[in-house]
């Protein structure tokens, strides 16, 4: 079988059975979980340290955000089957159980029969073993989903399980705990090649480089390949490790090596296959290339990259102006004003202005100026003197803005800053230096400035609130990022958001009733509440489509206030023309305008002047969804 693929053959469970025969194990042998001495433990617990970390840092968050509401305990172990660590919900299992989801057992197919953890390891490929599939009685009351973690040599660097009670979708599971051992696997190679090797991302669009199933490459820097996950196995249909690009692809090597990261390249493989690549550097050599790196391209290129904007904007003319024009001035030392309402993406747009700056290999240091308490606010950013003020750390602090020396600093929501850190600030922009708190020396500073505001500032000057000659000093350019609701390429946006955070399983394109939904919602939390909106969609669809139902309540309920508001109410005398009469019970009513409508539920819910929420509930009362 490839190991790529999890099977569902059931010949999986006949061939472990016969393995756990073949071993002399009864079916009623009940095993201990042998768990090792707690000197043991502890060592290995330090032997996988990198493991462990890797795998909580991913796990956890995934834990929080999708798994924490369903009964079920994630388990990491080690290529032995030995449990390193636990995450969830003990409950799920029986008191009897319990150590065996616990640090230190082991899940071994030759000691406890076919399992999850085990068998995954057995076959080296993801399974699951339901409860009557295992061969002891004893674990029959067990649903095991498991998927091997291999190193970038391909060998089983450990295994992740989930174990849930019957309520999980099963199918789910499985899918859920092969993209976290991916997740693990892509992590595990990045930190131990990323530093000092080139690393490829592969991927069939050039938007979806961060999933979890985008192939990896890392090469040297004469293009062969010393590591590589199995994904990039799968997209080139070949055994990739020790090949070299020029096998790989058909572009040539120093082509694909010498490819600016900002921007995707399009390759085509041997076997005639287009994929698109990412292309990063080694990061140990930040912007130079390392001893023995292949010769530069002839290029005209500008110290700047070009700006990427693949993902800022899809065709919205107004965003692709404010980033380009942004870029301009601020490569020639202008300072950038960028507004906006909340989550409109001002900060996105900073992050990739700094990718596109000639200062993309320093620093850019971020600070939100209304999350820091006020009095600290001074020496936070100018930084402080040893034994500055009580409280003040013994070594004293550089503060933010000598920080980003050399860089880009980009100070959020800056309306918020005190009066007090405005004076200094204005000093620090006329005379680029910084002279921190307690201290009496000043330090010159060379940095790019980026501001930004979701309030006008002009009524903050009014109130006496801004200091009008700092307004004057960061406002080289004040540029202005759209609302969501205002932006023409809106569709792509969305689709493009949900398309990088649905579920493997899920269709790639949205349907066209929630595509409109989500187009024609007012949004007053811009692209930070479109991407909530839809990861909750996504996590309540759980592997299906999403459908109009998914989307929450709250979004519902907003969209619904700005609908009805433009909506005029109904003419009284509105009666029904499918019999010409109108019914006075609400609920066959809205039977009968929901077949009018033929299912329109906007239409729908118009008509009869109600929400569509309170459209939903009627229905579900009447049995209709
Ligand atoms: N073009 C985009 N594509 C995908 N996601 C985006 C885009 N722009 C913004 N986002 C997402 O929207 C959220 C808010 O973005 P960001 O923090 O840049 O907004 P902001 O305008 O700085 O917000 P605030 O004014 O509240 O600080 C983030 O999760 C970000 O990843």
């Amino acid at each position: 079988m490839d190991r790529n693929e999890y099977s569902d053959d059931r010949d999986v469970i006949a061939n472990s059975w016969n393995r756990c025969i073949a071993w002399g194990l009864d079916q009623d042998h009940e095993p201990t979980p042998l768990c090792p001495e707690p000197v043991r433990l502890e060592e290995i617990t330090r032997k996988y340290e990198e493991l462990l970390s890797v795998t909580e840092a991913e796990v956890l968050p995934y834990y929080r955000n999708v798994l924490s509401n369903s009964r079920c305990l994630i388990l990491l172990a080690d290529q032995h089957a030995t449990v390193l660590n636990s995450w969830g919900d003990e409950r799920i299992t029986e008191a009897r159980l319990k150590p065996w989801f616990r640090p230190g057992a082991n899940w071994q197919e030759q000691n406890c029969g076919t399992n999850a953890i085990g068998t995954a390891i057995a076959i080296s490929a993801p399974v699951q073993i339901q409860r009557n599939e295992h061969f002891l009685k004893s674990n029959r009351s067990i649903i095991g989903s498991a998927a091997p973690i291999f190193d970038a040599h391909k060998q089983i660097a450990g295994v992740l399980s989930v174990f849930s009670d019957a309520y999980l979708p099963q199918a789910h599971t499985l899918g859920m705990v092969r993209l976290l051992s991916q997740s693990v696997e892509n992590r595990l190679i990045s930190r131990q090649f990323g530093t000092d090797h080139f690393q490829i991302t592969l991927n069939t669009t050039a938007d979806n480089f961060d999933s979890p199933w985008s192939g990896i490459l890392v090469c040297d820097d004469a293009g062969y390949v010393i590591a590589s996950n199995q994904r990039a196995d799968q997209l080139l249909a070949t055994a990739t490790a020790n090949s070299r690009l020029d096998e790989l692809f058909t572009t040539h090597r120093n082509h694909i090596l010498g490819h600016p990261d900002t921007e995707p390249l399009q390759l085509t493989t041997r076997s005639r296959v287009r994929l698109y690549a990412r292309v990063r550097r080694p990061a140990n050599v930040p912007g130079t290339k390392p001893q023995g790196a292949p010769a530069p391209l002839p290029t005209d290129q500008p110290a700047s990259q070009p700006l990427d904007i693949t993902r800022l904007e899809y065709g919205d003319s107004a965003v692709k102006r404010c980033a380009s024009q942004s870029l301009k001035v601020l490569q020639r030392g202008v300072p950038v004003l960028i507004t906006g309402e909340t989550g409109v993406g001002k900060e996105v747009l900073v992050k990739a202005l700094h990718r596109a700056s000639q200062r993309r290999d320093q620093p850019l240091v971020a600070v939100n100026c209304a999350a820091i308490p006020p009095e600290l606010v001074e020496s936070e950013l100018f930084g402080y003197e040893a034994g500055a003020f009580t409280g003040a750390r013994a070594q004293g602090s550089v503060g933010f803005i000598r920080k980003a020396h050399k860089g880009i600093l980009f100070l959020d929501e800056i309306g918020e800053m005190p009066l007090s850190a405005q004076s200094r600030l204005l000093r620090v922009l006329q005379e680029r230096v910084v002279t921190p708190v307690g201290s009496t020396e000043s330090v010159p500073v060379d940095i790019l400035l980026v501001t930004a505001t979701n309030r006008p500032l002009a009524t903050r000057i009014d109130h006496g609130e801004f200091r009008a000659d700092l307004y004057y000093r960061i406002n080289g350019l004040c540029v202005e990022l759209p609302a969501l609701r205002h932006r023409a390429d809106r569709r792509q946006l969305i689709q493009a958001i949900y398309d990088r955070h649905r579920d493997p399983g899920q269709s790639d394109a949205l349907s066209p009733r929630v595509l409109s939904a989500l187009e024609n919602h007012p949004w007053p939390g811009n692209i930070r509440q479109l991407v909530n909106v839809l990861r909750v969609a996504i996590a309540i669809a759980d592997g299906e489509d999403i459908q109009i139902w998914h989307l929450p309540e709250d979004f519902l309920a907003e969209f619904e206030a700005s609908a009805v508001e433009d909506t005029p109410e109904p003419a009284p005398d509105t009666v029904d023309p499918a019999n010409g009469t109108q019914s006075a019970d609400p609920l066959a009513r809205t039977l009968q305008v929901y077949h009018k409508c033929t299912g329109n539920i906007s239409q729908a819910a118009r008509e009869l002047a109600i929400s569509r929420n309170t459209l939903y509930k009627r229905l579900r009362e009447l049995g209709v969804r």
